[in-house]
């Protein structure tokens, strides 16, 4: 590269990652090719650069295109999970030879430069998980476009030509995107698009409005009598029935002062219940908004647990109660009861299940008892919401073990295959006790997972996200979607609830493996390890303190291979959980074995 290159890549460096170490190389008296920049690959000239790819490494800058593309040849640029900042630049036309752009899972913001569509050598674009604005440009006229990923952003307007029928991968969804989607030739399914409310029309479940009708002329003299004469006909009809109304309300409401009056009086049990609430000085912050509220003690179910043997629920009102966390199945409370017992509270709200279903579905959930499920304690039910009660477990979750502890380094290969094999077994044993009932965990993550005082994994929640709860994750309207697209005779609805738990276990798999975080349900973290391995770069996923701890490379893939197969994105390809944790007791087995035959 020329003096003038080099210097202009220090500067596009020193923007994009201020707080680079010495290590990185990227000086102007070094050459980037022959004293191996950070990220660098050259042509075999060792002249030129053709590569640079800066993936997960923290970037916390901006990306100065103007500068980058002073090195005219550049082939690839992958920023991929880091955390830029600011715009994609119009000057990225400028690197006129760009074949990959991957610039996934960062915080760019405002719109896709239109310059984009004068790049065309453009084979792979990757911007999902940005905050994009603003249309997609046009991309049309770029024949050898394979690749085009923008979903989980915040892009508008209707979708623009693209070739369709050379695309390999194109994704959109999560957008605010509108309109129809445009004849895709039969190439992709409506994964790639859902998520945007305002896109209509195949392969999404909803057409499109038909176009309104030209206006007729002429006739609008006649049309305004028309309409005219049923405005008058309704006015009628709506001050009948007000007047009606009106009269009936009097008298009801006669009936009711009186009805009301012995209510006061004869309804004890509720009125000091609500009291107890109102003044109670040490009370929870959860308050009973249902109609309901006034049984409470009668309405608190208490299964079984030595603990809260005589649990009321104006205990639980009573108690002092902090807010941990309000998640898609609602609010979790900590509340400390009297006697120092400590118990984790779920609310949920707007769950449309009547209280007998609900009562049926926690019962037969507490029936399929594991040593590896955490039970539920106890659970109320109102029709506007429901509460489930657990024991609260002192060591947290797998999540803040995975990525907020300090001592992550302890979590060894061992203790993560154990925690994999138990996990998986846990939720084969439920998935077959609750198959013919259809109830399947509906929300598994990692910090779903527990851990006891023993640091046994615990399952929680247990079937609290039902497959007809109007807010289903994005996941089960997918699989759900799919579903819904299958041939007569394919899955039917709870087995895909049950495919969809494998599809969570797979993501804590790899979780488990690559030790990231997980976000918009693991889609981006099965996406970067599906083109890493697609890339050959298998070792580069595993999680650096597995490699540094020398853990076995052969059970690590094979690990990754099981994770792999359970989140296939066709549901019926993704084996069931029974069979997952075969595959992971026999890995296990075969660890022990060679552990105990090393000299
Ligand atoms: N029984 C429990 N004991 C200790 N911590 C718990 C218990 N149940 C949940 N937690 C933790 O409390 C926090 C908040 O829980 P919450 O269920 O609201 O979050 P979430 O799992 O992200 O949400 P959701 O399950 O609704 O999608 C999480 O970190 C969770 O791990």
């Amino acid at each position: 590269e020329t003096t003038e290159a080099r210097d202009a890549l220090v500067q596009f460096i020193e923007k994009l990652a201020p707080q680079r170490g010495e290590n990185w190389g990227w000086n102007r008296s070094s050459d980037p090719c022959k004293s191996g920049w950070k990220g660098v690959t050259c042509y075999s000239d060792l002249a030129t650069i053709k590569k640079i790819v800066l993936d997960e490494l923290n970037l916390t800058g901006m990306l100065d295109a103007a500068s980058l593309c002073s090195t005219k040849a550049l082939m690839v640029l992958s920023l991929n999970s880091n955390n830029v900042v600011g715009t994609l630049p119009d000057e990225i036309s400028k690197c006129r030879h760009l074949t990959h752009v991957y610039l996934h899972g960062n915080k760019f913001s405002g719109s896709l430069p239109g310059s984009l569509s004068r790049l065309s050598n453009l084979k792979r674009v990757d911007v999902s998980d940005n905050g994009f604005s603003g249309g997609i440009p046009d991309m049309s006229r770029i024949s050898g476009l394979l690749t085009f990923l923008a979903d989980n952003n915040q892009l508008s307007g209707e979708i623009p030509k693209f070739d369709f029928s050379n695309l390999e991968e194109f994704n959109v969804s999560n957008n605010n995107l509108s309109g129809p989607v445009p004849d895709l030739g039969g190439r992709f399914n409506g994964t790639s698009f859902l998520g945007n409310p305002g896109l209509c029309g195949k392969p999404l479940p909803n057409a499109c409005p038909p176009s309104p009708p030209a206006r007729k002329k002429g006739s609008s003299k006649k049309d305004y009598f028309m309409y005219s004469g049923y405005a008058l006909i309704g006015i009628i009809i709506v001050s009948l029935v007000a007047f009606k109304l009106i009269k009936k309300g009097k008298t009801n409401s006669k009936k009711n002062v009186a009805k009301k009056g012995s209510q006061v009086t004869g309804d004890k049990e509720s009125s000091t219940s609500s009291e107890s609430k109102a003044v109670g000085g040490n009370r929870s912050e959860f308050s009973i908004t249902s109609a309901e509220s006034g049984r409470g003690s009668s309405s608190l179910v208490v299964l079984s647990s030595p603990m809260v043997n005589e649990l009321k629920f104006e205990d639980l009102l009573r108690s002092p109660a902090e807010l941990l966390g309000r998640g898609r199945n609602g609010s979790l409370y900590k509340v400390t009861l009297n006697e120092g017992v400590t118990l984790a509270v779920k609310r949920i709200r707007d769950w449309y299940i009547s209280r007998d279903d609900f009562k049926k579905r926690m019962q037969r959930i507490d029936q399929v008892k594991h040593p590896n499920v955490l039970p539920v304690v106890a659970f109320y039910c109102s029709s506007q919401e429901k509460l489930l009660v657990y024991e609260f477990q002192e060591n947290g979750s797998l999540f803040r073990l995975l990525h907020e502890s300090k001592n992550r380094q302890s979590f060894d290969w061992g203790s993560r295959l154990a925690l994999a094999s138990k996990i998986s077994a846990a939720l084969a044993y439920m998935h077959e006790g609750l198959q013919a009932d259809g109830i399947a965990h509906g929300n598994l993550k990692s910090s779903n997972i527990l851990l006891s005082n023993e640091m046994e994994p615990l399952i929680s929640e247990y079937g609290l996200a039902d497959a007809d709860n109007q807010d289903q994750s994005f996941l089960a309207q997918l699989d759900s979607f799919q579903e819904n697209n299958s041939p007569p005779g394919g899955i039917i609805s709870s087995n895909n609830a049950f495919k969809t738990d494998t599809y969570s276990f797979g993501i804590i798999l790899l979780e488990l493996l690559t030790g990231n975080v997980v976000q918009n349900n693991g889609f981006d973290l099965a996406r970067w390890v599906n083109s890493a391995i697609r890339e050959e770069w298998t070792v580069e996923v595993f999680d650096k303190a597995l490699v540094s701890e020398g853990a076995s490379e052969e059970s690590m893939v094979s690990l990754l291979q099981v994770a792999l197969k359970c989140i296939d994105i066709s549901s019926a390809a993704r084996p069931n959980m029974r069979e997952v944790a075969g595959i992971i007791n026999t890995i296990r087995e075969h660890e022990e074995k060679s552990i105990s035959s090393d000299p």
